[in-house]
This record gives structure tokens, C-alpha cells and sequence, in this order.
């Protein structure tokens, strides 16, 4: 469901602003060109191609060179989740690690697989009843510091009761509520803004 209500918002973006990535198409009909026309290069190139394999989805590629056949084989792959592709038309994939996995499985291993010592900002957006054991699991897994902050949408609609009563009233947390309205509504909601004190 959410795919289908994130497309329109992709195709409305790459139709409305340049974009900050180049169709893969181009990118190797650049270089089958350059590579042909001026200076050899050691591609598997367009006549070999990659044509004999179907739909991948888990590939090791042995030997990148310049990218030429990653480029190839990644545009044989299934199509890249919307919230990927938004962040890729900002230009902002370098800085974005996305995770597709539940949070309490993935918090637990932030340290080991992403190197992450502690958390400046963590913006809780996500399932409501989450807000409140991911919160736990960031103090026992220790990725917060003294300074970190919490902020969380979505405290007063649809709401978050039980977070809402362990920030504002834990001596571990100095909290601050943001009156406004949930998105494009007059309904009222708000951030909660909590920051840890270790
Ligand atoms: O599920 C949500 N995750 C993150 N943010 C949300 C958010 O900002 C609003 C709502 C939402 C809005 C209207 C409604 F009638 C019911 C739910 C859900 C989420
Ligand atoms: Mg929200």
C-alpha cells in the first residue's frame, strides 16, 4: 500500500526537478561509446552484454573495473524501493544507510554493522506502539549520550500515551512538547522533543 502511495510522489518529483542520477541506460551507452570511439577499455562491453541472465536478485560480481558492469547487472535487478529512489534524486544516497528491517532487530546491531558509537538524533516516525521498547533497547544497547535527542512525531495523533509517560516523567530525560497540527490537517499533533541525560 505504501509503495503505491509513495509512487505518485516519485513520479511527481522526477517530473518536476532535475535529477541528481542518470538512467543506467545512458551511463553505459556513454561509455560502450567513449570505449569504442576513442580509448578500448576492458568492459564485458554491449555485444557479450549481460541479456543471458533473467532477473536477479542476489548477485556477486568478481572484478568492477570502472563500474561498467555493476551498472549493467544492478539495472537487471527488481526495482528499487520508492523511499530509495526519492533519496537517490536528492542526491543524498552517500549519506543515507537505508535499513528494510525491523527496528528491534536492527538497533541491537547498529554498533557491529554500521560502526555506530552513539546517536546525536533520533527521530522516531514509525509504528506507534515501537516508540516507547526501541527507546529501552537505544539506553541498554548504549548508543545514546549525554545530549542525545529524541524527537517524536506524532505524540498526540494517532498517539504515543505510554512514550509520552516514560520521557516526561524518567529523570534520565529532559522533554519538551512542539504544539502544531498533523500534517496538511488542523488536527491538533506535536513533536516531542526529549533529551538524554545519562
Ligand atoms: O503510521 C504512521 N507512521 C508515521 N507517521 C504517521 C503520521 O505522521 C500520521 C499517521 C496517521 C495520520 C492520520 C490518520 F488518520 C492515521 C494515522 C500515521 C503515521
Ligand atoms: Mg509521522
Amino acid at each position: 500500500w505504501h509503495e503505491i502511495i509513495m509512487e505518485p510522489i516519485l513520479d511527481t518529483l522526477t517530473q518536476s526537478t532535475r535529477p541528481q542520477r542518470r538512467p543506467s541506460q545512458r551511463v553505459i551507452q556513454a561509455i560502450d561509446q567513449f570505449c569504442r570511439q576513442k580509448e578500448w577499455a576492458m568492459n564485458v562491453g554491449d555485444e557479450k552484454g549481460m541479456h543471458h541472465v533473467v532477473n536477479p536478485a542476489t548477485v556477486l560480481e568478481l572484478g568492477t573495473y570502472c563500474g561498467y558492469s555493476t551498472v549493467r547487472i544492478a539495472s537487471l535487478l527488481p526495482p528499487t524501493p520508492i523511499a530509495r529512489q526519492i533519496i537517490a534524486w536528492a542526491g543524498l544516497q552517500d549519506k543515507v544507510q537505508l535499513v528494510e528491517e525491523a527496528s528491534g532487530d536492527w538497533i541491537p546491531k547498529m554498533r557491529t554493522e554500521f560502526g555506530v558509537e552513539t546517536f546525536d538524533l533520533v527521530f522516531l516516525d514509525h509504528w506507534k506502539d515501537r516508540y516507547l521498547p526501541d527507546t529501552k533497547l537505544l539506553e541498554d544497547c548504549g548508543l545514546l549520550r549525554k545530549g542525545s535527542v529524541l524527537l517524536a512525531d506524532n505524540v498526540i495523533f494517532p498517539g504515543t500515551p505510554e512514550y509520552l509517560e516514560y520521557v516526561r516523567s524518567s529523570p534520565q530525560y529532559e522533554s519538551q512538547y512542539f504544539q502544531s497540527h498533523l500534517e496538511y490537517t488542523k488536527v491538533e499533533d506535536g513533536l516531542e522533543k526529549s533529551v538524554y541525560l545519562d
